[in-house]
């Protein structure tokens, strides 16, 4: 097989390209909407949420300011090893600001559950998650999430960010691996 075809490398599609543009704009009428009044800082979660910042970043029309953080706590398997490190840290001080949290998935939860509560300990006047995917069937902690573009099952899924073993970003949509690529 031809280890440069991605397309041989997926399962199926789960949202295309439009759909995922569709829905990020949606998403930022809402945080718009709900930051009307109020300066936002959105943190991106490195690398992951690059793709879905960019994005939402460009769709809203209230005064934003970025910053960005990196952890990582799959390495390069499936799996999340639940043990969360900082890679590269903010450049803002949080304090008094409103913080919303940018991110690609959360999945079992204990990256953003870690990283919420590490945010909040920096004294922000509040801290919010906007994450585009969820898989419900994985959570291993509770986490209230405000905006949430699509809840979808329990499978690995690549694209628009989202890597397996540090592959697969670059795609414009978000598709499932075929089993041979991880198996
Ligand atoms: O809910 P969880 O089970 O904790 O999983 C979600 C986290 O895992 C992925 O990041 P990863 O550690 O793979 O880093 P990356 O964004 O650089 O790919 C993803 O971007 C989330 O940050
Ligand atoms: O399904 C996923 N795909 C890619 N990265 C991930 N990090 C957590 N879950 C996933
Ligand atoms: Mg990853």
């Amino acid at each position: 097989m031809d280890s440069h075809d991605v397309q041989a490398d997926l399962k199926h599609v789960l949202y295309t390209k439009e759909e995922i543009q569709q829905r990020v704009q949606e998403l930022a009428a809402e945080i718009d909407r709900d930051y009307a009044d109020r300066d936002v800082l959105i943190v991106g979660v490195l690398k992951g949420a690059v793709m879905v910042m960019a994005d939402l970043a460009r769709a809203m029309h209230s005064h934003v300011t970025m910053d960005w953080m990196a952890v990582s706590s799959y390495g390069s398997g499936t799996q999340s090893s639940g043990v969360v490190r900082i890679l590269k840290d903010l450049e803002t001080d949080l304090m008094g600001k409103h913080v919303l949290i940018v991110e690609d998935i959360i999945d079992s939860g204990l990256t953003l559950s870690w990283l919420k509560a590490n945010l909040l300990s920096r004294g922000p006047a509040s801290v919010e998650i906007c994450t585009l995917l969820r898989k419900p069937e994985a959570a291993k902690v509770t986490i209230d999430v405000k905006y949430v573009g699509y809840d979808i099952p329990n499978e690995f899924v690549v694209g628009y960010g989202l890597d397996f073993a540090e592959k697969y970003r670059n795609l414009d949509f978000i598709g499932t691996l075929a089993p041979h690529v991880y198996e």
